[in-house]
């Protein structure tokens, strides 16, 4: 059964892996993931990531009250609102994932206007594209510093046309992840960060 203390665990566990593998130095990335009561658990702004504790975290209602925060000076990811967004559009995402990669930031040179041809890989299946050959593209926004900002371009485009796969780069920044599961959303860190590693490598 998933409880409050399980989604936690599962996603301190997430930043230790993602953190070993470069994807969340310093205090790189945030990550969250629903409670069965709709309620969500995200990162507080500014832990670093490779040493998370599960005090680390705040539990937000889906408008973003503060529900519980297992320590006083806890204050929500600096990006709540991407996430917020992501939960709002794709009501079957029960986990999202933020990470910073090298390669994710390299990758940006290969983009044509605000998408990133991937390439038609096997592991494509593991996005959700069950297809021969697939043509699939990655969305892309552009990063400002005011997040709020980033977070409306992502409802104001998915609203409009729905993404070909469960996630989105954001210029400069990183790749963000959805999942209808905490494991899901970790599988799909991996992937993208693969076929990120295979567009660099290829050159
Ligand atoms: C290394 S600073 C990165 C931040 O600006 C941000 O992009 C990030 O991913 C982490 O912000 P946080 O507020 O800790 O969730
Ligand atoms: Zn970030």
């Amino acid at each position: 059964m998933t409880t409050t203390a399980t989604v936690r665990a599962d996603l301190v566990t997430s930043a230790q892996q993602f953190y070993q593998l470069g994807w969340m130095l310093g205090t790189a990335g945030n990550l969250s993931a629903k409670n069965p009561d709709g309620s969500f658990w995200i990162t507080a702004s500014g832990k670093a990531k490779g040493r998370l504790s599960e005090q680390d975290f705040v539990r937000l209602a889906p408008h973003g009250q503060v529900l519980e925060s297992p320590l006083p000076e806890n204050r929500p990811s600096a990006e709540t609102s991407i996430h917020q967004a992501i939960y709002d559009l794709f009501p079957e995402a029960q986990a999202c994932y933020h990470v910073h990669s090298v390669e994710a930031n390299l990758v940006t040179q290969f983009c044509e206007g605000d998408s990133l041809t991937l390439p038609p890989l096997e592991m494509i299946k593991g996005l959700g594209i069950w297809e021969e050959n697939p043509q699939v593209s990655l969305p892309v926004f552009e990063n400002y510093l005011d997040v709020p900002k980033i977070a409306q371009a992502i409802r104001d485009r998915f609203s409009v046309s729905c993404p070909e796969v469960p996630a989105l780069l954001i210029r400069h920044h990183g790749v963000t992840v959805w999942g209808t599961s905490p494991t899901e959303a970790h599988n799909r860190v991996e992937i993208a960060e693969y076929l990120f590693r295979y567009i660099v490598a290829l050159g």
